[in-house]
């Protein structure tokens, strides 16, 4: 029985895919094998001894300590594309919502109805506060062309604007999926320069964090309006606060509220609701649970960050799979210990993801333990799982 512990509200189409006969799923099971967790800060995180995987049901990791894992050879999976779709269709929302002032709008009619007014005298009367431009014929440019970035800026030309995208890592399936009609900024002084809206669709990393601060946004048209929805540490909130007061920036449209970008002016905060849709919360349970599961089960791994893509067929009657270090002499001192004891390979595969690397050895025979002991006191190695057919 593999022990599942759930850190966030998990949508039961995932937990469907984890049977019970196998599977022990709750928010308290101790000593787990594996974790579900959706944005929990993980980062001060005691692990299990027996924790072997993560599962982000959704694209961003930056909650999760990624480097403490692969240390402890504990494998972090995400669901990738799983959640675009909804994102994309708020960023839509978040473009409109940049220019028309309909929150603004929305509020001030509730307010006025509360103090008493007649609203449908007041609102003709009132509502030119709150006229804003339309984004047909306007600049874009977008920030990251993954599953997320692709669909914002195609969908984009279809509301008439002219979009640029900037992405210095973008991959073959981004490329293949993105319209002829999004122009490549080769870099981001380009779309700086030049749009009058600018979204975010960008992981939070070190390099990424507090991108959008007081030299970026000095480069930027007068009255831009930004987006987004990737992160709140992408955009440094003193500077942008100054921003929004001087008019540099016309708008502020975040996913990720906090107290102090509360106070700015025409900021819309909206609670972290990018991926806050049904289809989009069951997908991502669905990917996560099911990786889970085949890493669990099987030893296969698919869509982590930290290690590398490895599906193997079952080929015989014992599974070894380990998570070393990705350096020289590994695999070679893996192979002369198992054939120091006997032990006939049927099948092996060996795949490596920087500084880490992932080695299945199939074996045609029932392993003993203390041969995945005797692995596991090789130089570099994180973790040793025996599985047995
Ligand atoms: N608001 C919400 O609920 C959600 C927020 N997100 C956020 O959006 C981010 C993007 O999500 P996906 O598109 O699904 O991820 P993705 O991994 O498919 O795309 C990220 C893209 O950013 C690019 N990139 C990385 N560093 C860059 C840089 N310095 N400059 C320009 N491009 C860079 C990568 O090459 C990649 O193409 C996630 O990391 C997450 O933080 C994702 C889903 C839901
Ligand atoms: O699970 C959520 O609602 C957050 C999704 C998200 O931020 C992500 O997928 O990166």
């Amino acid at each position: 029985m593999f022990r599942i512990k759930t850190l966030n509200k998990i949508s039961p189409a995932g937990l469907s895919v984890l049977d019970q006969t196998r599977f022990s799923v709750s928010d308290d099971v101790e000593n787990e094998d594996g974790i579900l967790v959706r944005s929990a800060d993980m980062h001060e995180y005691q692990f299990s001894d027996n924790l072997r995987a993560i599962a982000r049901a959704g694209a961003g990791t930056n909650n999760i300590p990624i480097d403490r894992c692969s240390e402890a050879g504990i494998v972090v999976f995400n669901t990738p594309g799983a959640n675009a779709n909804a994102v994309k269709e708020l960023a839509v929302c978040a473009l409109l919502m940049a220019s028309r002032k309909i929150t603004a709008g929305a509020e001030w009619v509730r307010t006025q109805a509360g103090a008493g007014a007649d609203v449908e005298k007041v609102v003709e009367k009132g509502k030119s506060q709150f006229v804003g431009p339309e984004l047909s014929g306007k600049m874009l440019g977008v920030i990251g062309l993954g599953a997320i970035g692709v669909q914002v800026a195609n969908i984009a030309t279809k509301l008439g604007m002219t979009v640029f995208g900037y992405d210095p890592f973008l991959s073959v399936d981004a490329a293949l999926s993105l319209s002829r009609l999004v122009h490549r900024a080769m870099d981001l002084e380009t779309i700086y320069k030049n749009c009058d809206y600018i979204t975010l669709h960008v992981p939070q990393t070190p390099e990424t964090r507090g991108m959008i601060n007081e030299d970026a946004m000095h480069m930027m048209k007068g009255g831009v309006r930004i987006i987004n929805l990737a992160r709140g540490g992408l955009v440094n909130d003193d500077d942008m606060l100054v921003a929004l007061e001087s008019g540099k920036v016309a708008a502020y449209v975040t996913d990720f509220p906090n107290n102090k970008i509360l106070q700015g002016k025409n900021v819309v905060a909206i609670p972290h609701l990018g991926a806050s849709t049904p289809e989009s919360e069951e997908n991502c349970a669905v990917m996560a649970a099911q990786e889970l599961k085949d890493y669990l089960e099987n030893g296969n791994i698919k869509n982590s960050v930290n290690l590398p893509t490895l599906v193997q067929e079952w080929s015989g009657e014992s599974r070894l799979c380990i998570i070393h270090k990705n350096v020289p002499g590994a695999i070679a001192n893996i192979t002369g210990l198992l054939s120091k004891d006997g032990v006939n390979v049927e099948n092996m595969t060996n795949k490596s993801k920087k500084e880490y690397a992932y080695t299945v050895v199939d074996v045609g025979t029932r392993v003993s333990q203390t041969v995945a002991d005797e692995i596991r006191a090789l130089d570099g190695v994180c973790r040793v799982r025996l599985l047995n057919h």
